[in-house]
């Protein structure tokens, strides 16, 4: 790559290797677990809200940046020409700022700790990170294995909503572990998603998604079953008064499932077509998480 191309990037593979929409991935369990905290105890502490955030948003970049790193060694990106190292040619570079994110963002959840005088909260993160590295990094490569998912699942769900929750108000609760899961599972299905454009690169490197696994036939019908399970899930909670009535507020996201379970059941097998499904399962996870937390403020 010549010095122009990296002054004068091409803007769209920047923006693929980057991700923004992605960041809502990282701010919604902790708006869950603190709309929560503030329905049940009344408490909302601002500065601790926002340093989560930011820090949440550091780790969740660490995370991204290093799989481009760690992908880079086992030859999966070769075709992914908005990974950050094919970018730019520089992985000691891109690794570096990886880690500065990550440092960065366990200052935040340390800054939480030191306020609240209690190591609880950067523990859990620590765990979350611990299973964001299991994913990716050597030995593990549990993503390889098609292990990923349930990672994914209690990091971004029980975990981050439950360390958000006890971030305002040092104590536990059952009704955030059980909301835990609704956002467990929306998060999930993103990375669910992200495979199925994937399965020849994936095969290649011997990597075994779940969707290499299944074949995406059978991962296109799993996926309908899976996005419909947050919409029951949500009515049976309102039924069992752990949530709120205004938490089914969230169902306004079920056009964009809809969308989502069609677009993947006609075009599971078309590489090009599906490869932005995953973008649609954020916008399903971002309304409905949006407008479940919400529902716990009103
Ligand atoms: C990096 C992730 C997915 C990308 O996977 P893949 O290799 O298929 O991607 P490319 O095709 O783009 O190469 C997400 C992995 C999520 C992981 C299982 C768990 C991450 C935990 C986070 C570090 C936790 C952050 C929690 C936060 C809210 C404090
Ligand atoms: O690039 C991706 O495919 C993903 C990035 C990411 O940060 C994330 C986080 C949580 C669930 C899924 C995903 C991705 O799929």
């Amino acid at each position: 790559m010549t010095t122009k191309q990296i002054l004068y990037p091409n803007t769209k593979l920047w923006m693929a290797a980057i991700k923004p929409p992605m960041y809502s991935v990282a701010i919604m369990p902790i708006w869950v677990g603190t709309a929560v905290a503030y329905a049940e105890t009344k408490i909302f502490n601002g500065a601790v809200f926002s340093t989560f955030i930011a820090a949440a948003i550091l780790i969740l970049a660490w995370e991204n940046i290093s799989n481009d790193v760690f992908d880079s060694e086992t030859g999966i990106d070769q075709n992914k020409h908005h990974s950050l190292v094919n970018l730019t040619d520089n992985k000691p570079l891109i690794f570096w700022i990886g880690n500065l994110c990550l440092g960065l963002g366990l200052l935040g959840i340390l800054a939480i700790a030191f306020w609240q005088q209690d190591l609880t909260v950067i523990g859990i993160i620590l765990l979350c990170c611990a299973l964001g590295y299991m994913y990716q990094g050597p030995p593990f490569r549990l993503g390889y294995q098609g292990l990923g998912e349930i990672l994914c699942f209690f990091a971004f769900g029980p975990l981050a909503v439950e360390a958000a929750y006890y971030s305002q108000t040092q104590t536990w609760s059952m009704t955030s572990l059980a909301v835990s899961v609704i956002v467990g599972i929306a998060t999930t299905l993103i990375l669910f998603c992200s495979h199925f454009h994937q399965v020849k690169d994936d095969i290649a490197a011997g990597k075994r998604s779940p969707i290499v696994r299944l074949g995406t036939a059978k991962g296109a019908q799993l996926l309908v079953w899976f996005t419909a399970s947050i919409y029951p899930l949500t009515l049976l909670f309102v039924l069992l008064r752990i949530s709120p009535a205004w938490t089914l507020l969230s169902w306004v996201s079920l056009p964009f499932a809809v969308k989502l379970c069609r677009h993947v059941q006609e075009n599971h097998n078309q590489p090009d077509k599906v490869s932005n499904c995953k973008f649609i399962a954020v916008a399903v996870h971002f309304w409905a998480c949006l407008l479940f937390g919400l529902g716990f403020m009103i």
